[in-house]
C-alpha cells in the first residue's frame, strides 16, 4: 500500500490545494491530508471545520484520509508508515523554504518529499489571500470549492 501525505493548515482549503491532493490521489494508493494544529495562530476556521470541508471536497477521490496533527510531520509519517510527502510548488519563491524543510525531514527520518508544480491557474493562490479578498467582499467563487465559499460567506457575511 503506497501512501503519501499532503500537509498544510488548509485554513481554508482552496482550489489550488484540491488540485494537488487530486493529483496525489491518482499517484498513491492512499493519501493522508494532515491538517496542522498551530496553537500560536488562531485561524478563521477551526480544525474541525477545516477537516470537515476537506473531507467533503475530497470524498469523491475515494482514497483520501483527513487527520489533524501537531508536532513533527515526520512523526505523523512514521506512525502511519507514510514514506512520502507531496507538496505543491507555486513559484520559485516557494522553493527555498520547501527545500529546507524537505532536507530537514529527510535527514530526520528518511521521509522523501515530492514536489508537484501547481496548475498555473492557481500560482497566485493562498488561503490567506482568499480570506483577505473575501473579507472585503471580493469574489472568490472561482478560487475555492463551493462548500468553502458557503462557509466563508457564513463566517464573513460577504464575498
Ligand atoms: O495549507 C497550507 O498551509 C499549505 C501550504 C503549502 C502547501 N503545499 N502544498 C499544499 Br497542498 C500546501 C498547503
Ligand atoms: O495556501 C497556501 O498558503 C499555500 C502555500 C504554498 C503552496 N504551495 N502549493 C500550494 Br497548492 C500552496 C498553498
Amino acid at each position: 500500500m503506497r501512501r503519501a501525505v499532503c500537509p498544510g493548515s488548509f485554513d481554508p482549503i482552496t482550489n489550488g490545494h484540491l488540485d494537488i491532493i487530486a493529483r496525489a490521489s491518482r499517484l498513491y494508493d492512499e493519501v493522508y491530508v494532515a491538517v496542522m494544529i498551530n496553537k500560536a495562530k488562531q485561524g478563521l476556521f477551526t480544525i474541525e471545520e477545516r477537516i470537515a470541508l476537506i473531507e467533503q471536497v475530497t470524498s469523491e477521490f475515494g482514497n483520501v484520509r483527513v487527520e489533524a496533527f501537531h508536532g513533527l510531520l515526520v512523526d505523523f509519517c512514521k506512525q502511519r508508515d507514510i514514506p512520502a510527502i507531496v507538496k505543491g510548488l507555486r513559484a520559485v519563491s516557494d522553493f527555498d523554504y520547501e527545500l529546507q524543510m524537505a532536507q530537514m525531514n529527510n535527514g530526520l527520518s528518511g521521509v522523501e518529499t515530492l514536489f508537484v508544480p501547481t496548475n498555473p491557474t492557481y500560482s497566485f493562490l493562498s488561503s490567506s489571500l482568499v480570506k483577505e479578498v473575501a473579507q472585503w467582499g471580493g469574489d472568490v467563487s472561482h478560487l475555492v470549492p463551493e462548500p468553502v465559499l458557503r462557509s466563508l460567506r457564513e463566517k464573513l457575511g460577504r464575498g
